[in-house]
């Protein structure tokens, strides 16, 4: 059966990053994801996983300048290099956390770029990504974002993802499906969630249009958690949302959520 992950890039922003980690315990969470270590030691990130018993289920590549807008340079000529060096830093930080998921984020075609050259520099950057992941046991994941919240990304819709994934044809790279995108970008997620599992790595959850708890907005969580209870997803739930108010009093859809299907 399937299992929640705390984004700490999220929630519990009430503690500083490092304090997280006991909070999402405390929470009952039994795992956590979050966007970027980098600024913390893997020796730091280590213990607050080793003292909480917590799983590192995900954490993102390096995304580029992302205070100038950067959202990822894996689709961006002329940065091949920076992106190898971003592959061996997220594996040396994998390994060390056990992590076995890494998203790779593809980012903006720059102004005056053709797309036709931002995508294959793509696809070499994720066969690269492979590559070197596999033999760690990693799975590199892609996710489409939605265009309202994320202007000019490369990848958008599911449809893309697959095919990408069909393109590099190699076992570790997969869909990050996260139903805040695909509900703004596509809608249909019941037939998504009937129709592409073989390509789903991990799924992520958010309410919308606010992108609060998974119980605001338009989306019946109840009924796609019982569609994913349905095909049999036994991965992990990111819940990657911002609280309305605080983390903790926001909660109550997770308790529901488990009562019904753990
Ligand atoms: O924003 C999201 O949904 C993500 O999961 C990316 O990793 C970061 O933006
Ligand atoms: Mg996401």
């Amino acid at each position: 059966m399937y299992r929640f992950a705390a984004n700490l890039s999220m929630l519990f922003t009430e503690d500083p990053f490092l304090d997280r980690f006991k909070a999402a315990q405390d929470a009952g969470f039994e795992g956590v994801e979050f966007l970027f270590p980098y600024e913390f030691s893997k020796q730091d990130l280590k213990a607050r996983l080793d003292s909480t018993g917590l799983e590192q289920v995900l954490f993102n590549l390096p995304a580029g300048n992302w205070e100038k807008g950067e959202r990822g340079i894996a689709a961006l000529p002329g940065r091949e290099s920076e992106f190898q060096l971003s592959v061996e830093l997220a594996l040396d930080y994998a390994e060390h956390l056990n992590c076995r998921k890494l998203h790779v984020m593809a980012g903006i075609c720059p102004e005056g770029e053709a797309l036709e050259a931002c995508f294959e520099v793509y696809l070499a950057n994720l066969a690269y990504a492979c590559e070197q992941a596999q033999s760690a046991n990693v799975t590199v994941l892609i996710e489409p974002l939605n265009t309202r919240a994320f202007p000019g990304y490369l990848l958008s819709h599911q449809a893309q993802a697959r095919k990408i994934i069909d393109h590099i044809a190699m076992p570790n790279i997969k869909l990050q499906m996260d139903l805040y995108h695909a509900q703004i970008m596509e809608g249909d997620l019941s037939v998504l969630i009937r129709h592409q599992m073989d390509y789903v790595g991990h799924i992520q959850i958010a309410g919308v249009p606010d992108r609060h708890e998974p119980s605001d907005g338009e989306i019946n969580y109840g009924w796609i958690f019982s569609e994913l209870a349905k095909v049999k997803y036994d991965g992990w739930i990111g819940c990657e949302y911002t609280p309305k108010a605080d983390t903790k009093s926001g909660l109550g859809w997770l308790e529901t959520a488990r009562n019904i299907f753990s």
